[in-house]
């Protein structure tokens, strides 16, 4: 079996709503996205010869996902007042709502899922801060 792994990382804000402790408030971190895919044979097309794939598509397909959370705050639906929503809204506040908790867990699942319409992800590591990572293997 061949490996490939790769990495991005965004910046942006999220809190945790019913979490009782820091992490209820809205805070920052510089996330970090570890991608690793595999396949058992290498592709043999002259431009991708003896790749599992070129670590450029990979790279790109993972920045189009990491890139929209890039300076957002990202909000669980329905976790916020409709009142205060509104007003972020209202001042342009980039805003990335999600049908989950914005845990480091349910983040790699989210990204194994969109990279695993085109690839044959292994498992993603989302790291919350260089020393807290959770993944996810489908
Ligand atoms: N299993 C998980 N636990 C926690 C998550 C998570 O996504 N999955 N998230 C958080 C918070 O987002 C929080 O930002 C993390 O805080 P903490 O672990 O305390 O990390 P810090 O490095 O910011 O803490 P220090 O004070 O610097 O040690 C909480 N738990
Ligand atoms: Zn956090």
């Amino acid at each position: 079996m061949y490996y490939l792994k790769t990495e991005q990382s965004f910046d942006s804000a999220h809190f945790l709503h019913g979490y009782h402790g820091k992490c209820a408030n809205i805070h920052g971190h510089r996330w970090k996205i570890v991608a690793t895919i595999k396949n058992e044979k290498l592709l043999d097309d002259p431009q991708n010869k003896s790749m599992v794939i070129d670590f450029g598509d990979l790279k790109a397909d993972l920045k189009v996902i990491t890139d929209n959370f890039d300076h957002a705050l990202i909000i669980e639906d329905g976790s916020l007042s409709k009142r205060l929503y509104q007003a972020l809204i209202d001042e342009n506040f980039k805003i990335i709502n999600l049908p989950f908790r914005p845990t480091a867990e349910n983040l790699a699942k989210y990204i194994y899922d969109r990279l695993a319409k085109k690839y044959n992800v292994d498992y993603i590591e989302v790291y919350e801060t260089p020393n807290n990572c959770a993944s996810y293997r489908g």
